[in-house]
């Protein structure tokens, strides 16, 4: 069945197939992909879609000597493949198994580690950059989305580009969707690009255009004609790129491989950078994935017959939570408003675009933009809502410090994903927030711990007058086990009460569980319970600013106080409980479960929480010590 396929297992094993074949072969791709995927769960649609356009780079590059950088990374399962890891997909996004994203660890021929969006092409600039420093030959691609391509930072390289005098290519997969469905200006411009009309226009512009580039540009036209009979589709945009300084082609069918072999092939002697516009169909080869290539955007296991997902929990999630009551308040109140950054699926804000529309912004993939944009209304006397992924917001780092702390603007940004988030691994994980907001003057940051609490803290925003920051984990919410939620500003609350006399084992240890880890701990309560073990056990709700008066009745009241975060632990809220002990004088020791200084790879989040040491059994091994 997959008789090609077999062919290839170590890189530029394509070259020994004939070219005649290479849509059998990318038929065989497919069938691997989603029988591959079905079983693993992954980013199924984009790289269906991008099968035939990787083929083509493959059969023009030398890997690992040439270089692609794939943007975001989500699209690189056939460069996977085609570089010798077929049979490493089994593993695929599991711990210690095959990263979802170019890793330049598993490879040698994964030039640059991706996974946010739009660094393509400054990444490819920069190696381009150096070769001709270098003056080595190696050839350079970026490929980048559509979506992608709407990111401030690609459209700063792509500023930049037109400096380099050497090749480059710059590929841009234009599917008409992001997760969703693509948005803005950027997306305007690419839909005119494929408007066929525009072809008559341009026609004598593209031969003009072409041939003046030096030595090449007349056997790029000849190419062209001779792949395509006639230059229909083919045209240099007299818009943005050519203004910009750079040459252009496009758009070119992505599913025709000998095609795209000619024209890639002529425009990587062109002594220049040069765009090619590419359209491929998201999901391509796959019915359900056509027909829905959001839903599978991103898929867990499913069924290949019917398109479902095999293992569904039915449970709510955080982001239900705040995408329903978010709707529910901005129905009460018409000063709500609601960002997101190209991820309204995602964060639940679909639901909110669907009842309030007007009220609704999806400004694309554009984390700064979301939120100095969102400063603005706040200025303006609006209550801006921004729900983007907590690894999404470190682009924002400045926008939020320099454009709504400084100024203390009531702006709410909801960390959706946050701690560890499994499958995507290093550049998805959640862990950094609580770090880098705590040393933002002005900033107030809350981690509910279930589902009430969320619902308050989202109320507590509705009428805070500053900055605030609401973080969740990805997933099933938690339902409080405690009853009476009052949420007030500073203020953390006691779970358990433990003593310090001793007559009660584990009466002198306290146990801090901040956000998502204090499900956690409630698991290792009922272990210790068992064993009558009884520490006390804290909530403290706010992260900045920190309930000082309960941290030190808990620290005066018991000698071990444990913090427990799922996040770094440099700058995070076990420093602080630290630094506040210490400095108060209390005689208690501090001991923080947290991330060390470290990235945290992919997999299963229980597996994840284990070996970085913050699992319950963790937390129950750690109180056991303690009571000894
Ligand atoms: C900085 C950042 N924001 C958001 C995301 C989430 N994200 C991953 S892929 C994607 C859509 C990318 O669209 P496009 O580049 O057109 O690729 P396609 O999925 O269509 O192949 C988004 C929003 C991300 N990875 N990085
Ligand atoms: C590639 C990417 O950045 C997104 O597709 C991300 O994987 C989505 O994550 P969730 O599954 O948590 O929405
Ligand atoms: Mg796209």
């Amino acid at each position: 069945m997959s008789e090609l396929l077999e062919k290839i297992n170590k890189p530029n094993d394509i070259k020994n197939i004939d070219k005649k074949d290479y849509p059998k072969l990318a038929e065989e791709i497919r069938e691997f992909l989603i029988d591959s995927v079905s079983k693993t769960g992954g980013h199924l649609a984009s790289n269906l879609g991008t099968v035939d356009l990787t083929i083509a780079l493959h059969a023009v590059l030398d890997f690992p000597k040439d270089k692609i950088v794939w943007d975001v990374g989500h699209q690189a399962y056939t460069h996977k493949i085609l570089t010798g890891r077929k049979d490493e997909f089994e593993s695929l996004r599991q711990l210690n198994g095959l990263s979802g994203f170019p890793k330049r660890h598993e490879s040698l021929c994964d030039s640059f580690d991706t996974g946010h969006s739009s660094t393509s092409i400054s990444a490819a600039l920069g190696m381009a950059t150096a070769a001709k420093l270098n003056e080595t030959d190696e050839k350079i691609v970026a490929v980048i989305g559509d979506g992608a391509l709407s990111g401030g930072m690609a459209l700063e390289a792509i500023n930049n580009v037109a400096n380099l005098k050497r090749n480059m290519l710059i590929i841009i997969n234009d599917n008409k969707m992001s997760i969703s469905k693509n948005v803005g200006g950027m997306s305007n411009y690419l839909n005119k690009l494929r408007a066929s009309e525009q072809y008559n226009d341009f026609k004598s512009d593209v031969e003009t255009s072409l041939s003046r580039i030096p030595k090449f540009g007349s056997s790029l036209v000849k190419s062209v004609k001779r792949t395509k009979d006639h230059i229909k589709n083919l045209f240099i945009s007299q818009g943005l790129f050519e203004d910009l300084g750079i040459t252009s082609i496009g758009p070119i069918d992505g599913h025709n491989i000998p095609e795209m072999i000619d024209i890639f092939k002529e425009a990587l002697k062109i002594n220049r950078p040069i765009i090619i516009c590419v359209r491929t169909k998201k999901g391509k080869g796959y019915e359900p994935a056509e027909n829905d290539p959001s839903k599978y955007h991103g898929v867990n296991p499913f069924d290949i017959s019917t398109g479902l997902e095999t293992v569904t929990n039915g449970m709510m999630s955080y982001t239900d939570v705040f995408s329903k009551t978010l709707v529910k308040m901005a129905k009460a109140n018409d000063r709500i408003l609601a960002i997101t950054a190209a991820m309204p699926d995602g964060t639940g804000l679909s639901r909110f675009q669907k009842e309030l529309p007007d009220r609704f912004f999806d400004v694309g993939i554009a984390e700064e933009h979301a939120v100095t944009f969102a400063a603005g209304l706040a200025v303006s006397g609006y209550k801006p809502v921004v729900s983007i992924y907590s690894s999404f917001y470190q682009r924002a780092y400045d926008q939020i410090l320099h454009d709504v702390c400084i100024q203390k603007l009531p702006v709410t940004l909801i960390f959706d994903r946050a701690g560890l988030v499994g499958s995507d691994g290093e550049t998805h994980q959640g862990i950094f927030d609580m770090s880098f907001l705590s040393a933002m003057p002005n900033m107030t940051i809350i981690a509910p711990s279930g589902i009430k609490e969320l619902k308050e803290a989202m109320k507590f925003a509705e009428h805070f007058d500053g900055p605030i920051a609401i973080r969740f984990a990805r997933g099933v919410a938690f339902p409080e086990i405690k009853e009476d939620i009052n949420l007030q500003y500073g203020k953390g609350q006691i779970l358990k009460e433990g003593s310090k006399d001793g007559n009660n084992a584990g009466g002198n240890v306290a146990i801090i569980a901040v956000g998502s880890m204090v499900e956690e701990t409630y698991k290792a309560i009922d272990m210790l319970e068992k064993e009558n073990v009884h520490p006390a056990f804290v909530n403290p709700v706010f992260i900045k600013p920190m309930d000082t008066e309960l941290i030190k009745r808990v620290a005066e009241n018991h000698k071990h106080i444990i913090v427990v975060e799922e996040g770094i632990k440099k700058g995070g809220f076990g420093e602080s409980v630290e630094t506040f002990i210490l400095e108060s004088g209390i005689d208690a020791d501090v001991q923080v479960m947290a991330i060390d200084d470290r990235f945290v790879e992919q997999g299963n989040v229980a597996l994840l929480r284990e070996e970085i040491g913050i699992s319950y059994k963790n937390i129950y091994e750690k109180v056991m010590e303690l009571t000894r």
